[in-house]
């Protein structure tokens, strides 16, 4: 990197370096009792040189060099202070949990932690949190959301639960439930080799050129860690460019594993051997290591935007507009029954399930609206550059040449008929064509608008309303085929408010209902008067 803080550091290790070898072939070093002081003065300077390059690094987020640093440190001074609290923040950032606990326990023992600026206690406490989280996936943001979001942001620690990667029928590869897992439950915690965000502004035109400079900088931010570490630079490119996905090779999932070894091993600094072969032009070699074009690729197909439709960003200022890299996360299929959703706090995404999920099933969530008819969410689908293969649309391919439907989709499109009256006939449809179980509730969250406006009128209730089935048993069937949705949740709440907020018998039981959904959307992290709070219910309740 070069800086005059290196240059500095090199140097005088260097001049140490130096006496030391004059010393070594004078051979006097053993004897001479001036000497052997000399030597250790020597050794003390050069402990410091190297813990003081180590703080260094750190700052510069050269993981890998600075714990290359503190070791030599260490092994001149295995109690030196200043490099135990290096090394221990160090292995933190690159989620060594125990690792990190052990060196600055070690390092809370000396005389110089009394008097020591940084909060060594306060460091510990995190890592024991740390190391409980990365086993459990146990997060919780109540206290924070019942703050407003005002008191301290809470901090995250790596967790990859009961998940791993295996080819999907999807499409490559894709993340599996390795056993049956709750409704609201943490699948993965992982923080974003780089995020970019801003606010977007309301004119449209100012508004494209503020997310490309955005997209700029978040391509910036990504080479940058790619280039100061190798790790990151391995992680990105297990990710797929978008060719011959189906002959992608499938990670194993232990390469995310926080607390591991395998990582640790990953993490150094191994030089590609094509570096060392004879008659290879410096380019080429330099292009296969650090591959400007795949990685642009990969950036095009696995960024996740902050804000679409299945992520939710939980903080109280939420107008930015983001994008991020989370590698693991990007294993994640699409599906029109999605069974995953987002949240993201800060540079973490939290992954959970919006509904229960059994062992073995494709974890997937929603890139696009899906309640939206099969021809939007195939435009959608393809603007992301896939054909969608899930089981709703392939079911939906099907029926849709029903010329009935088809019929049917463009007078609720074009607004030829009344929404009641577009809901009665698909329903009607249904029975006609043996739709059953599921798929009704395929075809019914495709027509999701047109139900939304037939319940919210009461017109078309009062025309309709005993001819189609009541709202509750509606809104289940397509719970059951979207999952936790946030769309179906705000509608539910404020149904809920305007009869009332769950007062009546008839209200408890739509309370329990929006409870259900909201541990879907925002899952088991936010307990249920947090819920209440965020979802503008009131906090009173003693249940
Ligand atoms: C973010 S990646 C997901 C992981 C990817 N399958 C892999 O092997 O790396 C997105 C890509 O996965 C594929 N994909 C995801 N969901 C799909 C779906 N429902 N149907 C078909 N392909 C899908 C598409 O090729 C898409 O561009």
């Amino acid at each position: 990197m070069g800086s005059d803080y290196e240059d500095t550091g090199e140097e005088m290790m260097h001049q140490l370096r130096s006496k030391a070898t004059e010393l070594l072939l004078r051979e006097e070093f053993k004897e001479s009792t001036s000497d052997s002081n000399h030597l250790q003065k020597l050794n003390k300077s050069l402990c410091l040189t190297f813990s003081n390059r180590a703080e260094g690094r750190f700052r510069l987020k050269e993981y890998a060099d600075a714990i290359k640093d503190c070791d030599q440190a260490l092994k001149i001074d295995d109690t030196h202070f200043k490099t135990l609290v290096c090394k221990g923040k160090i292995l933190l950032n690159l989620n060594k949990y125990s690792m990190a606990y052990d060196c600055l326990k070690k390092a809370s023992t000396d005389s110089q932690a009394r008097g020591f600026s940084e909060n060594l206690n306060g460091y510990l406490d995190l890592c024991k949190r740390f190391v409980i989280q990365s086993k459990t996936g146990v997060v919780d943001v109540s206290d924070w959301v019942l703050s407003g979001f005002k008191g301290i942001v809470p901090e995250f620690a790596e967790y990859v639960g009961a998940i791993e990667i295996k080819k999907s029928d999807l499409g490559g590869r894709g993340l599996f439930s390795t056993k049956n897992i709750d409704m609201g439950t943490v699948l993965l915690v992982t923080k974003a080799i780089a995020t970019e965000r801003v606010i977007l502004p309301n004119d449209e035109d100012y508004s494209e050129s503020v997310q490309l400079v955005m997209w700029k900088n978040f391509v910036d931010k990504v080479m940058e860690s790619v280039k100061r570490c190798d790790h990151t630079h391995h992680l990105i490119r297990t990710l797929s460019t978008g060719e011959d996905e189906n002959r992608l090779e499938v990670p194993n999932i232990s390469l995310f594993w926080p607390e591991t070894e395998e990582t640790e091993v990953l993490k150094e600094n191994v030089p590609n051997i094509s570096l060392f072969w004879p008659e290879t032009e410096e380019t080429e070699v330099l292009k296969e290591k650090f591959d400007v074009d795949k990685i642009l690729n990969v950036l095009d197909g696995n960024s996740i935007v902050e804000d679409s439709i299945s992520g939710k960003i939980l903080r109280k200022n939420s107008g930015y507009h983001g994008v991020g890299l989370w590698v693991l996360a990007s294993f994640i299929n699409h599906s029109c029954v999605p069974n995953a959703r987002r949240i993201h706090i800060r540079n973490h995404v939290i992954v959970l399930a919006s509904r229960d999920v059994k062992a073995g099933e494709d974890i997937t969530f929603a890139y696009f609206d899906v309640l939206s008819p099969l021809n939007k969410r195939r435009e959608m689908s393809m603007n992301w550059g896939f054909s969608c293969a899930c089981k709703r649309c392939k079911f939906e391919d099907e029926i849709w040449s029903r010329q009935e439907l088809g019929e049917l989709q463009v007078a609720f499109e074009e607004g030829l008929l009344d929404m009641g009256s577009v809901v009665f006939r698909l329903e009607e449809g249904m029975k006609k064509w043996v739709v059953r179980g599921k798929e009704k509730g395929y075809l019914r969250s495709s027509f999701w608008e047109a139900f939304l406006r037939a319940f919210e009128s009461e017109k078309l209730m009062k025309r309709w309303g005993r001819r189609i089935p009541a709202m509750e048993v509606i809104f289940d069937s397509i719970v059951d085929v979207v999952g936790g949705d946030e769309i179906v949740l705000k509608v539910l709440v404020e149904g809920l408010k305007r009869s009332g907020g769950g007062n009546s018998v008839g209200g408890t039981l739509e309370m329990e209902r929006v409870m259900k959904l909201g541990r879907g959307v925002y899952g088991k992290m936010v307990k249920r008067q947090a819920l209440k709070a965020l979802l503008g219910l009131g906090t009173h309740d003693h249940s």
